[in-house]
């Protein structure tokens, strides 16, 4: 909701997370320039107290403004204690025209206080307001959890000051890809860097009241004996010495003996009375279980009963939901929290994107339930593997996790945006609106896109290509929404301001500007075919050039070996674009008797073939390379008969691999690469050992078309099971 400062204030002003009970009037008090501190002497070592001190622009002063600040119990702040709420990190901030008052259930919520203090006094007066509020989830915040490029270590140290300023209070380490972390390191100590990297992010998360776990996952290899025990607890010491106080044990993606519930249940309850509670001052451990999941979960086989009766009660468990990736509802929770016995510790998987490496994920956070506040004991999420882009959703995790039932998706994300990039929020809505969803996945999760424009796109595309009608209103919001593309794009592009997210982003922002040109291309073809003008010409040649840009981003940038590439607006935005391209062309084609080439979406590979069962098989793209789709039937391959691919332009191979599915196909068959089309060189194809798998020497090697001849005189039978090649 907004703080109800009417006249006092122009612009919308909202506290972040949404505060549970807050009263504003109309007066304001300057912004005291100078404060004066009435609290217990403890208070001074507390990061409340080093966040307050920043605050004032004159810092302290015995004349200055006073500031009543400390947690239920201290003298200093006794006439308060009524007002504070009871749940812990709970707090009371009175604003009023003599005195500052802020008064936490403990010290998180006194820091918590201060922080709300730092948001007000951003508007430049003061509101004399009252806040009364609390967390409805205990623990809220972010686990690195993901597979893919770990966060660096300045990211991390900015997102522990993201948390802190969100009233997020854990941060779990646990990248999947950090060796020391896993499997089969997590035996050794980090090294001195690693190690110095960890204690210094410990000391930040302190400062900014985040709780930082350093978690480990041996279950791959771990042996369920003393001596694996013991290394184990050992890892903990040397992180303990580092100043680690809360530790987590990942039982998740792994196979085999690790995966008994009996085994991580004693071990978890040894580390429990080893360590944990002779330590004294460790948090409770949690744990993230192999079955993590409802649909890898087999209840009658026990593992999960078996954790929720054997794990010691003050073990928090982990669980992602229905599925891996899943929004989390009350129906989830009644399911998983009988079983543990104890409210479960929900894992969210979202922003993460390590199965969708190709697609941003900025939209909203939504689907999660407004009614499950008393469901959980923690609500984290696993982002993206890009820090600064992941924190558009993260602050509204935050967002949701302190107050689920005031909690506005859409609202919330607007704000996340404008916290993000104050100086050019519009440009990144912008932006983010069309790059939220996560196109085809084998998780089967998607989330929406492109949500204001869709109707004016679904409309202009049946209005044209139903009966070649023109949807005028439709067409000129999606021509105005082309031009706002393109200028953000731009904007944000040339942006001073947080350079680290741009730089994360850049290639979806070339991605994003190219969509937008094309589409102001497509538009115009729209128009022009239907007034028959030659001019289309010349706009769809410059549509196809916009096709080229846009594949070479595609296929430069992001290559990993999973989902590589950019993908931008993939839903409706470009999908619509390319609609409108192929039809235009194909009515140009049709009336002018031109032959146009009307594919939209740029292939730079053609395949032909004579072998009958061969010349249909789709030809695919994936990152700097392609692939023929494999057959999964006999392929009659008559004598003489040829596969080829043919190049849009020379381009230079790295590999290529043959798989007929047969041992001795390189007697029989024959590889030719051209780099003129006229010219053939035979290329060597080498068996792979025990595979019937060929590997031909192409590296280097400048190709126009690749050609692939049955050589041998006679009809051959193979599987068609692989023909793909990399490009340089
Ligand atoms: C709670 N733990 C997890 O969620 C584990 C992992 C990682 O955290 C990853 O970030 C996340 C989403 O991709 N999970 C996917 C798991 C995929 C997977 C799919 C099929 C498999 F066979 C194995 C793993």
């Amino acid at each position: 909701g907004t703080l109800s400062l009417g006249s006092v204030y122009a612009q919308e002003f909202h506290l972040q997370p949404t505060p549970q009970e807050y009263q504003a009037g109309q007066d304001s008090v300057m912004v005291p320039v100078q404060y004066s501190l009435q609290a217990e002497t403890a208070f001074r070592e507390t990061p409340a107290f080093h966040l307050l001190n920043t605050l004032f622009p004159k810092g302290e002063g015995k004349d200055g403004f006073p500031v009543y600040v400390g947690v239920k119990g201290d003298k200093s702040v006794k006439k308060y204690v009524r007002r504070v709420p009871k749940q812990a990190e709970g707090y009371y901030l009175g604003i009023e025209k003599d005195r500052i008052v802020i008064v936490g259930a403990d010290e998180r919520g006194a820091y918590y206080g201060v922080q709300t203090l730092a948001q007000l006094m951003t508007l430049g007066k003061l509101p004399l307001a009252e806040v009364t509020d609390y967390p409805d989830v205990p623990y809220r915040g972010v686990v690195e959890g993901f597979y893919g490029t770990p966060w660096s270590h300045e990211a991390r140290l900015r997102q522990l000051e993201f948390y802190g300023r969100n009233k997020m209070n854990v941060y779990l380490y646990g990248p999947k890809d950090d060796p020391y972390h896993s499997t089969p390191n997590w035996r050794k100590p980090y090294p001195a860097k690693e190690a110095s990297q960890l204690k210094e992010l410990v000391d930040k998360a302190n400062e900014n009241g985040v709780i930082f776990y350093w978690a480990i996952h041996p279950g791959q290899d771990i042996k369920w004996n003393e001596e694996d025990r013991d290394l184990l607890l050992k890892k903990f010491e040397s992180m303990y010495q580092l100043g680690v106080r809360a530790f987590a044990v990942f039982f998740d993606d792994i196979s085999g003996e690790g995966t008994k519930a009996e085994k991580q249940a004693e071990l978890l309850n040894y580390l429990d009375d080893h360590f944990v509670k002779v330590k004294g001052d460790v948090e409770p451990l949690v744990m993230c279980p192999t079955e993590y999941n409802k649909s890898w979960s087999d209840v009658k086989g026990g593992y999960l009963t078996t954790l929720g009766d054997k794990l010691n009660k003050g073990i928090q468990i982990m669980w992602t939901g229905n599925r891996v990736i899943a929004c989390i509802d009350k129906e989830s929770m009644d399911f998983i929290n009988p079983l543990l016995k104890r409210k479960a510790y929900i894992w969210w998987n979202f922003p993460v994107s390590d199965y969708v490496r190709d697609h941003l994920l900025m939209g909203p956070v939504y689907g999660n339930g407004l009614d499950i506040k008393d469901d959980m004991s923690a609500f984290v999420s696993n982002p993206m593997e890009r820090a600064e882009a992941s924190k558009i959703a993260l602050y509204s995790v935050a967002d949701y996790a302190w107050n689920l039932e005031k909690y506005d998706s859409n609202a919330s994300w607007k704000r996340a945006i404008r916290d993000l990039m104050p100086n050019h929020a519009a440009y990144l809505e912008t932006f983010a609106a069309h790059n939220s969803d996560l196109g085809e996945n084998g998780h089967g999760f998607r989330r929406d896109e492109s949500v204001a424009l869709q109707p004016a796109l679904k409309s202009l595309l049946a209005a044209y290509e139903k009966n070649g009608e023109m949807d005028e209103a439709a067409y000129k919001q999606v021509a105005e929404e082309c031009d706002k593309i393109i200028v953000a794009a731009d904007r944000l592009l040339a942006s001073k301001e947080s350079r680290e997210l741009i730089e994360e982003i850049k290639p979806w922002l070339m991605q994003f500007k190219l969509i937008g040109e094309y589409g102001r291309e497509v538009l115009k073809m729209v128009r022009l075919q239907k007034q028959g003008g030659q001019e289309f010409v010349a706009v769809h040649d410059h549509a196809q050039a916009l096709q080229t840009l846009m594949y070479e981003v595609d296929a430069t940038y992001n290559q990993n070996p999973y989902q590589p590439g950019v993908k931008s607006g993939s839903k409706y935005l470009l999908p619509t674009f390319n609609s409108l391209f192929e039809t235009s062309t194909q009515r140009y084609n049709k009336a002018a008797g031109t032959t146009l080439d009307s594919r939209a979406v740029y292939m730079p590979y053609t395949l032909s073939s004579n072998v009958k069962q061969l010349a249909l098989l789709p030809m695919r793209q994936k990152g700097k390379g392609g692939n023929v789709s494999p057959s999964n039937e006999v392929i009659i391959w008559q004598a003489g008969g040829e596969v080829a691919v043919a190049m849009d332009y020379v381009r230079t191979l790295e590999s290529l691999l043959v798989d007929l599915g047969t041992q001795g196909a390189e007697k029989n068959f024959r590889l030719e690469i051209s780099a003129d089309g006229v010219n053939w060189k035979t290329v060597d194809l080498r068996p792979v050992p025990g595979r019937t798998l060929l590997s031909a020497e192409v590296s280097g090697m400048k190709v126009l078309k690749i050609r692939f001849t049955n050589v041998s005189g006679s009809e051959q039978k193979v599987y068609f099971k692989q023909f793909r090649f990399v490009e340089q």
